[in-house]
């Protein structure tokens, strides 16, 4: 199928699942307002690559199948993910007392300052979900940001919230797979990713599209999901907690720190920093709110994000969404999403407590000024 009817299929498939109203219903009444059939549909779309196979036929399948796959899986995420988590779909560390929403805008504010943001640059957010990151940047900042996504629900979302806070002029939301993007050469000043290259079914390929599109000078930074130097893709046990994690977080394939490394090398990208923020002595690790332990609570505010996030937590989503299914209150395949969603949490909490794996990775990387983007060489790596 050719990359303008799949988007065409993938607009109308959101027209009939999330309706035509989408943005000012949110979580679990969002949920609510999905239509039964096309949930069915998009959670066997997600669920049919990552059947429990891990041989390199199934791994194969995931990473040819990536767009339509990650696709589907933030069409049945997203809703959960605003619930649980807010409009920053990634991790953060954590200061002793910082508040959660203070310690997500950190995090970013963080890239933002190491990439060198100024005023009125112009900024490609890479994979922007639902726009929180663009929002907190560009307010930060006072640049202007491009989000690119490949989901059409989260889009719509983004532009929702940037009317809703005043912030469209500072920014706007595109369709597109970062595989193959649309944008003319050397046209941003700064890119940023946070936690959304690690769907590629190739990091060359959104790293070389990336170096394209940054003008020659300009700084890519990147918060990576990878497997660390611990991780050995031979050992059973570390390969069950790899794949869990690419099952409830719709990952064709976890690659390991230098693939990462080398593939920002192979574009042509010259690395500045690369550092792994998680590993450090930092007295509450970045997955905590995923354990469950109260001694990590660090502000009542937080409460209902921490009770969400934690084990009793997603048991009580869990049953009460069954219940809503039972009801038909909630779509079809719900249930099946919170089970996938449970596999995520508990991959995620094993690779960060034995360091195996690691959500912020940190690249800062430079296009040569001097750089002349080839197209045939961006092409060739892209493919
Ligand atoms: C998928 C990638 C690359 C990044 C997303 C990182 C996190 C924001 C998510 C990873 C696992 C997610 C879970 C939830 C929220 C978002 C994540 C932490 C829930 C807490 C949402 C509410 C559900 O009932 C349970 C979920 C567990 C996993
Ligand atoms: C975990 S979310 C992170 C979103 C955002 N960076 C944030 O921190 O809130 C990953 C994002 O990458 C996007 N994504 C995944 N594969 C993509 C692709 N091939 N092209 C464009 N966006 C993609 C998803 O739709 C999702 O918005």
């Amino acid at each position: 199928m050719s990359e303008t009817e799949l988007r065409k299929r993938q607009a109308k498939f959101t027209k009939e699942l999330h309706g035509d109203d989408i943005g000012r219903k949110a979580g679990l009444s969002a949920l609510m307002s999905k239509n039964n059939s096309a949930q069915k549909e998009a959670v066997q779309k997600y669920l049919k690559h990552w059947d429990g196979k891990t041989d390199k036929d199934a791994e194969e399948r995931r990473l040819e199948d990536y767009n339509e796959a990650t696709h589907s899986y933030y069409n049945v995420v997203t809703d959960f993910y605003e619930y649980g988590w807010g409009s920053s779909f990634h991790f953060s560390r954590f200061y002793k007392g910082e508040s959660f929403p203070a310690s997500i805008a950190r995090h970013e504010h963080y890239l933002a300052y190491k990439a060198g943001i100024q005023k009125d640059d112009l900024v490609l957010d890479v994979g922007c979900g639902v726009g929180g990151p663009a929002r907190e940047i560009a307010r930060f900042t006072g640049c202007n940001v491009i989000g690119l996504n490949n989901n059409d629900y989260q889009i719509a979302k983004a532009k929702y919230y940037a009317k809703k806070y005043n912030l469209s002029d500072q920014m706007d939301f595109v369709k597109g797979d970062f595989m193959h993007m649309d944008f003319e050469e050397n046209t941003f000043d700064k890119v940023y990713a946070i936690e959304a290259t690690c769907h590629a079914p190739k990091l060359e390929g959104v790293y070389s599209e990336i170096y394209k599109v940054l003008k020659p000078g300009g700084t890519f930074a990147v918060y990576e999901w990878v497997m660390t130097d611990n991780y050995d893709e031979n050992n059973p046990e570390h390969r069950k907690i790899a794949y869990e994690i690419e099952l409830g977080d719709g990952i064709p394939k976890m690659f390991h720190v230098d693939v990462a490394k080398t593939a920002l090398k192979n574009c042509g990208f010259e690395v500045l920093v690369s550092e792994d923020l998680a590993n450090n002595d930092d007295e509450i690790p970045w997955y905590y709110p995923l354990t469950g332990e109260w001694k990590y609570v660090q502000n009542l505010a937080n409460l209902a994000t921490f009770f969400r996030t934690s084990y009793l937590g997603r048991q009580f989503t869990t049953t009460m969404v069954t219940v809503m299914e039972k009801l038909g209150l909630a779509p079809e395949g719900s249930k099946e999403v919170t089970a996938a969603l449970e596999n995520a949490a508990v991959g995620l909490v094993a690779g960060g407590r034995s360091k195996l794996f690691t959500p912020m990775m940190l690249f800062v990387a430079k296009k040569p000024a001097e750089a002349e983007t080839s197209p045939s060489t961006s092409k060739k790596t892209a493919e």
